[in-house]
């Protein structure tokens, strides 16, 4: 284990009956954004609970903080942050009993700083759970993860079905956190432009496999769209593709190391490619 990376996959494979996670590896190094993305059913929240060791993986190893995940499970739970779809709390309660009850739970939580996000993110103290819009909800549970001095922060599609501007404050509180070099964020999203806007690193699953797992810039760096005629097509090294299109008049190809490649096929042209983009091509491919 690197001491650098706070969190580290090698080689977890889970199997149901019609979806196989196949040896998912990657890693987060401590002071950075892992954004998780993929296509509904891709196996997001499948990788996210093996790290919480929610289910029992069939093989491969996880590293929290250093440590494996299922002998130091209470352990690595105490410096956990984990918000799940909308909340887990009970719908009667009120953020006032919320902090009340984390106080006895946490024997490091903070309660002047829970109260300080309620107030920054203007969600009422004295209000039922059950009364609070999604947006709400989702607020206060990752105000809850992030008062009890987490280092990591793990959270499933924690800005989905949210509008622009309670995204925008969550990602903020996200950059936040992230100043203390030692923590670590790791989220699923399918909005991808938020991803863009915060994390250091993509991982993209599909159907159960690491398709890439790089530092954002580096994707958006090396990746490009190999464009030319079908007869240009059978002059493409097949090494060179990651994943091909052919239509009419001619083909899309998804490639690394865009410079090498463009300077290799000079009758063709290479564009650059976004990280959605990239997804749907991937997926399509899929379907083909
Ligand atoms: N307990 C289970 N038993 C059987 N199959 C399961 C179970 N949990 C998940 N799956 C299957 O595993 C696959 C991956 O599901 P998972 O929830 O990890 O995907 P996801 O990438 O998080 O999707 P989404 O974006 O829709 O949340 C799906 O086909 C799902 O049906």
């Amino acid at each position: 284990m690197n001491t650098e990376n706070i969190l580290e996959l090698n080689g977890v494979s889970k199997s149901y009956k019609d979806f196989t996670l196949q040896n998912v590896s990657f890693q987060l190094p401590k002071g950075s954004i892992m954004g998780l993305v993929g296509a509904n059913g891709a196996g997001k929240s499948t990788t996210i609970k093996s790290i919480l060791n929610l289910i029992r993986r069939d093989s491969g190893d996880i590293k929290v903080f250093g440590l494996d995940n299922t002998k130091h499970d209470q352990e690595i739970k105490e410096r956990l942050g984990i918000v799940f779809d909308e909340t887990y709390f009970h719908s009667v309660l009120k953020p006032k009993q919320i902090n009340k009850f984390m106080k006895d739970i946490y024997k490091t939580w903070d309660e002047e700083q829970f109260l300080g996000f309620l107030k920054k993110l203007k969600i009422p103290l004295d209000k039922q759970i059950k009364d609070f819009s999604r947006g709400m909800k989702m607020k206060l549970s990752i105000a809850a993860a992030m008062s009890h001095g987490a280092d990591l922060l793990i959270l499933d599609e924690p800005t989905g079905g949210l509008d622009p501007v309670v995204r925008s404050e969550i990602l903020d509180l996200f950059l936040e956190f992230i100043q203390d070099e030692n923590k670590g964020i790791l989220l699923s999203s399918h909005i991808i432009t938020d991803l863009e806007k915060i994390a250091d690193y993509i991982t993209f699953l599909d159907n159960g496999k690491v398709v890439l797992s790089e530092s954002k810039d580096e994707i958006l760096y090396l990746y490009g769209v190999l464009k030319g005629s079908l007869d240009d097509l059978n002059r493409v090294d097949k090494g060179d593709i990651i994943s091909v299109h052919r239509h009419r008049f001619g083909f899309e190809a998804l490639v690394k190391h865009a410079d090498r490649i463009r300077a290799k096929y000079p009758g063709m042209v290479v564009d650059p490619i976004n990280i959605e983009d990239m997804m749907i091509f991937i997926a399509k491919e899929g379907q083909e």
